[in-house]
């Protein structure tokens, strides 16, 4: 049974009591035992990328997509075939690929992984070869992605402090360099977070190497010019069906030593991705296939696109904001949508762009996390409705106390 929580919460199965009482876990800014009160002073909160817009997608399927698990269902650490991964999973995602038009997948390895997160570490190690012992002239690959650039791939790269592989920045800093100083893993992400471009890579020749992440290629974040075809390509099941909690995504992987590295690394980190996660992502994927991808993006895109046009006529009125510009992309019927809006505050005296919005009462993510100046902010536009409904009004004051002079602005 569902319950309702006033529209503004969820109850969740893991939220039952041992008397059986369920309790409603409220969205920001909702309160009380059924989340129908509302805090109005409450900010906005737009900062993280919780794909919770595809919500109501999944409620209404839920029976087709419930997954009731025994206790003693599939306990064993590896599949039939000793592998740790779900052939029937790999046919589904191989299928979905072939149906989106997304992806080549054919002559390709896969990997999971939990997330898409573990995989590009994964896919660094894959292609960052062992340091040589004793061999002195040695100089780790360069890791480097073009700003604005999602921070997990700097994160990830200085976590691990590795002889193998180092981060070096701005793929901009290499652009002609890149011959000439060794072996480079550049990142590229199409379409980008945070500003929703389809990225190309930047350096070019023998010693580079090139991880395509794929997060968001996917119709409800973009227009899908050609099916990617590239030797390293990564995939979210967080950002395609909204399942970020289950931490399930993939890899296709061209070159078969590079597979058997990270598959090597992913063993060794893990013993594999989650079997209840790949079951999970069995039966989401399975309904998407079956539906011919068609009610899944068909929901999603609405919605992405309905955000997006909202926010751009609410601040088509200002001056002292300004979104990214997505270009038109080859199909005429497909009208441009994303993840998130990058927001550029216009004022000489606003550079720090976080910092106005968090004064409006908007929760942005700074510039300078994706290492791009704090004249920029990230606002996430993929999560709850709730969420957006919010983020829109506080926006709409925000550029209706620019038309008034008498008032002073934030
Ligand atoms: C560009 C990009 N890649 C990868 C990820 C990680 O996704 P996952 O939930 O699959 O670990 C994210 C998450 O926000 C992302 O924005």
């Amino acid at each position: 049974m569902m319950i309702r929580c006033s529209g503004h919460g969820r109850a969740y199965l893991d939220g039952l009591s041992m008397r059986g009482e369920v309790a409603c876990i409220c969205n920001s800014c909702y309160g009380g035992q059924d989340c129908s009160v509302f805090t109005p002073n409450c900010a906005a909160d737009a900062d993280d990328g919780n794909p919770l817009f595809l919500e109501p997608y999944w409620m209404n399927h839920a029976a087709t997509t419930a997954v009731v698990v025994s206790g003693w269902n599939r306990m064993g650490y590896a599949y039939e075939d000793d592998s740790n991964i779900s052939k029937e999973l790999e046919k589904i995602i191989r299928q979905l690929h072939a149906v989106v038009g997304n992806a080549n997948t054919s002559g390709k390895y896969i990997l999971f992984g939990a997330g898409s997160t573990q995989l590009l570490n994964a896919a660094i190690i894959g292609l960052s070869p062992p340091h040589p012992d004793r061999d002195h002239s040695f100089s780790p690959a360069s890791v480097v992605a073009s700003a604005p650039f999602y921070q997990v791939y700097k994160q990830q790269t200085d976590i691990y402090n590795s002889l193998n592989f180092k981060w070096q920045g701005d793929t901009s800093t290499w652009k002609n360099k890149s011959d000439q100083v060794g072996n480079f893993i550049e990142f590229v992400t199409s379409p980008n977070n945070p500003d929703g471009q389809l990225k190309e890579p930047i350096l070019k020749g023998p010693y580079v190497k090139t991880i395509y992440d794929y997060a968001y290629y996917w119709p409800h974040f973009t227009a899908i010019p050609t099916p990617a075809d590239s030797d390293l390509m990564i995939f979210a099941m967080s950002k395609l069906t909204g399942h970020a909690g289950s931490r399930f995504g993939w890899a296709f992987v061209k070159d078969e030593a590079v597979y058997k590295r990270m598959s090597s690394y992913l063993s060794i980190n893990s013993i594999g991705a989650s079997q209840d996660a790949q079951l999970r992502a069995f039966v989401v994927l399975r309904m998407v296939v079956k539906d011919k991808a068609k009610g899944l993006f068909e929901f999603g895109y609405k919605t992405m696109r309905e955000r997006w046009e909202m926010l751009n006529k609410t601040l088509s009125k200002s001056k002292r904001f300004s979104l990214q510009k997505l270009e038109p992309r080859y199909c005429s019927f497909f009208k441009e949508v994303t993840a998130y809006a990058w927001l550029k505050c216009e004022r000489e005296e606003d550079h720090d762009c976080y910092a106005v919005l968090r004064a409006a009462r908007i929760i942005s993510r700074k510039g300078s996390v994706f290492s791009a100046e704090d004249r920029y902010a990230r606002l996430s536009l993929i999560k709850n409705q709730d969420d957006f409904d919010l983020l829109l009004d506080r926006i709409d004051e925000l550029v209706s106390q620019e038309e008034q002079p008498g008032l002073k602005t934030i």
